[in-house]
């Protein structure tokens, strides 16, 4: 029996608005039935890196900031590389999810770099899986993946308005890719264990 993945969603948010996000992933990941937790990458404890190290997969989030991801998230970042020279992370599974202010506002940059520590880390990367919603006569702002990215969960606020007017539709669009990276990670645990098994029944039977 495979034991439910561990998935962690390593995030950062200035005034709450990513957080809302971030939430709605923790509750897609569990209803897809991950062992799922948040860290705030500002605030990491012992214990959450030693959660970190034995995620199936972690999930990277932040704020566009200045056309990237948040300063607070690149520190963050910076202080993986010890963990990036042992390759610690190598062959976790990874995604990632940003919001900004602008309906672009440069996210897709915030969503490449996660993408480059994911690479740097040896991590898989588990982009969106949805087309893109509201690019056509029929469709409207409601629907999944609004704004249509692929790489991740891009998300827009307006920056004069609070957490409240997250809009819905990136809620779900967040959910959706915490459920998707829970699957995945199910997959890759089973196949691990697969694995593990054939390799132990292999070995020579010593004595
Ligand atoms: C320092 C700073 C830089 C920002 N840079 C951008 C940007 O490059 N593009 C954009 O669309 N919004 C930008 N914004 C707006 C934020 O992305 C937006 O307000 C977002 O909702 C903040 O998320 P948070 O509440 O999780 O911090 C910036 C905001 C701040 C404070």
């Amino acid at each position: 029996m495979v034991v439910a993945p561990v998935v962690s969603i390593a995030y950062h948010s200035g005034y709450g608005h990513t957080a809302v996000l971030a939430r709605a992933l923790e509750s897609g990941a569990a209803e897809a039935g991950a062992d799922v937790c948040l860290i705030k990458v500002d605030e990491i404890t012992s214990d959450q890196w030693a959660r970190l190290d034995s995620s199936d997969a972690i999930i990277f989030g932040a704020p566009t900031y200045m056309g990237s991801a948040s300063g607070a998230f690149h520190a963050f970042a910076e202080s993986t590389s010890k963990r990036w020279n042992r390759q610690d992370w190598k062959d976790k599974l990874a995604a990632g999810f940003t919001n900004s202010s602008s309906k672009a506002g440069d996210k897709d940059q915030a969503l490449r770099y996660f993408q480059t520590l994911a690479f740097q880390h040896g991590m898989n990367w588990v982009c969106l899986g949805l087309l893109p919603g509201w690019n056509s006569s029929t469709g409207s702002e409601h629907d999944l993946n609004r704004l249509g990215y692929y790489a991740g969960a891009g998300a827009q606020t307006n920056l004069d308005e609070g957490i409240e007017a997250v809009h819905p539709s990136d809620i779900a669009t967040a959910a959706h890719l915490g459920r998707r990276v829970t699957k995945i990670a199910r997959v890759f645990k089973q196949g691990h264990a697969t694995e593990a098994e054939d390799v132990s029944e292999k070995l020579p039977v010593s004595g």
